[in-house]
């Protein structure tokens, strides 16, 4: 354990640093990408680092080997491989809720070697391999048909209840990798929103006897996914008069506090744990990726754990100018500090991918979002940039314009399969499917050409409307294929560029505050809104917003309850 706390933080402000003001002179004459590469021709061989199929080309990064070289020298002023050990060996990384983030122990084997970097304390990986052993019990139960409704009916329809990280991760994996679902029928769904209205759809059709609920949060007091549950309550209890047997035959919980599953009524045998060392945000690689294995199977599962693990070895080993996350934290910092551009947006071109930037949004910016230091002083220095995106072929249809001829800088990643539909050799359609991959992947290159080089990529243009300046930085995430195991891979790279980031930022990434008060201020507003207050005691010390608006809900809601009666 680290002895002193202290020593969490790193003494000297990152922007007081020496590297900080070289990197500052070094933007005020930061380099054109056009010239860039008009100076290095093997630029692009250059600027890349790889691992087992995946590779990251950042050379369309406005950066030249000087700028990487104090970036890098920035990093370790900044601590950067004592903090990776730090992660990974189970210090208190998370500094105002005094724990550990201790994500990558969820997906490293049980018999990892030594060179590996592991917990200190040593009860941690049997734990997580015990749950993990649990998870594959039930989830053979349910898929072999041995698991069966109140009815005695086999499972056909999983729902997920949960919301941000108890969502995000499941849903995107899920969707990712459909292709790699093995003989599992099984249909899984996902409700998160406290409106109700994914399950309002759900329930009009799932027949409650062959389907089971998964109520998914760390927590298991968020009130998104407690108001979906109890409405699911509701609506079985029409189904099954019996209490114990619809717990039983009907709902799985996943959470860090067993205590409060049991009081909501989840018997022991049908409750998943995780531990408070997990962040939300980083919890799909525990039992909260429960759905993923329903849908996909365990073995799929497993592979997604171990593409993360080699990741994990990476960012571990790597030094650090040949570190694919160290490496995307460190342009990100170059592009949001020096070179003031504050929007990044998230360009899949795989329709796989389709949820990878709303997962994302959720990972960076409650991870990053923050504007106080470890310590709690306040920062004098951008952090996490607004990050958006869309399945990149789409996105040229709806935002690319922006990116080419808005008034905004803005930094891109795309990321995209070299390989795809090799499943389908033989059959029908496979060579015009195989045609539209070869556009989906010209149309990516494509982009991020003319982002870097404007009309250069083809030929100057006089004509104003058809200008495009070029010059917007972009990373290119290239996997050979899209599976399991590469999916994993990426997302850990995300992760600990995080990381990486928060450490230089001198924040912590493991916390998130910033949502907390407005779930106050939505519990304080209820009463009012529900009509539980009476008309004359109505939230009078609220801004005259609020009450214009609540009053004139209660008076739409008020006229239509009168025209039904
Ligand atoms: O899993 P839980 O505890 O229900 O939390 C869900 C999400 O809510 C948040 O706490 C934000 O309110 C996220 O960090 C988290 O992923």
């Amino acid at each position: 354990m680290i002895s002193d706390t202290e020593s969490l933080y790193t003494s000297l402000p990152f922007d007081q640093s020496s590297s900080f003001k070289q990197l500052n002179t070094l933007a005020e004459a930061a380099p054109d990408l056009a010239e860039l590469f008009r100076q290095h021709p093997l630029r692009g061989q250059m600027f890349c680092s790889h691992i087992d199929g995946l590779t990251l080309d950042y050379s369309k990064q406005r950066l030249d080997d000087k700028i990487l070289k104090t970036l890098i020298q920035m990093a370790e002023e900044r601590q950067l491989p004592e903090k990776i050990k730090h992660l990974f060996t189970g210090q208190p990384v998370n500094h105002s809720e005094q724990r550990a983030a201790l994500h990558t122990a969820l997906r490293t084997p049980e018999q990892a070697g030594p060179d590996h970097l592991q917990p200190d304390d040593s009860r941690i990986l049997p734990e997580v391999h015990r749950q993990l052993d649990k998870m594959a019990g039930l989830v053979d139960r349910i898929q072999s048909g041995i698991w069966r409704g109140c009815t005695g009916r086999k499972i056909t329809d999983v729902v997920n209840l949960g919301v941000g990280g108890s969502d995000l991760g499941p849903l995107m994996v899920t969707h990712a990798l459909r292709e790699y679902a093995q003989t599992s029928a099984l249909k899984v769904h996902f409700a998160s929103t406290i409106d109700g209205s994914q399950l309002f759809e759900l329930l009009s059709h799932l027949n409650a006897e062959t389907t089971l609920f998964i109520v998914s949060s760390k927590s298991f007091t968020t009130i998104d996914t407690l108001s979906n549950a109890d409405t699911v309550r509701a609506w079985l209890r029409q189904f099954c008069h019996n209490d114990a047997l619809m717990y039983r035959c009907h709902f799985i919980g996943v959470s860090a506090s067993a205590e409060k599953m049991t009081q909501w009524g989840i018997p022991i045998e049908n409750q998943l744990h995780f531990w408070s060392w997990v962040g939300g945000r980083f919890s799909l690689w525990s039992a909260i990726g429960l759905p993923i294995a329903l849908a996909l199977g365990m073995k799929t599962f497993r592979a997604l754990l171990l593409g993360a693990h080699k990741m994990d070895c990476h960012f571990s080993q790597a030094p650090l100018d040949n570190n694919i996350p160290v490496l995307m934290a460190l342009c990100g910092i170059w592009n949001v500090n020096f070179l003031k551009i504050h929007a990044h947006a998230i360009l899949p071109y795989d329709g796989r991918l389709k949820f990878f930037p709303s997962y994302l949004e959720q990972l960076e910016m409650e991870s990053n979002g923050k504007s106080v230091l470890q310590s709690g002083e306040a920062i004098s220095y951008e952090t996490c940039p607004v990050l958006w995106g869309e399945v990149g072929a789409n996105a040229q249809h709806a935002f690319y314009q922006l990116l080419h001829q808005g008034t905004h800088a803005v930094a891109s990643d795309f990321i995209l399969a070299a390989r795809r539909y090799d499943s389908i050799q033989g059959s029908a359609h496979y060579a015009s499917m195989l045609a539209q991959h070869e556009l989906n992947i010209s149309n990516c290159l494509a982009q991020s050409r003319v982002l870097a080089f404007g009309n250069h990529a083809v030929e100057p243009s006089d004509n104003p409307y058809r200008h495009y300046p070029g010059n917007q930085p972009s990373s290119t995430l290239l996997l050979d294929h899209l599976n399991p195991e590469s999916l994993g891979a990426l997302i850990a790279a995300y992760e600990h560029k995080v990381y990486a980031q928060a450490v230089i930022w001198g924040i912590n990434p493991f916390d998130q505050w910033g949502v907390e008060l407005g779930k106050i201020v939505a519990l304080q507003l209820q009463p009012a809104l529900s009509g539980a207050v009476a008309e004359n005691d109505s939230p009078n010390h609220l801004d005259s917003s609020t009450q214009a608006l609540s009053r004139q809900i209660s008076q739409v809601r008020q006229l239509s309850s009168d025209k039904q009666a």
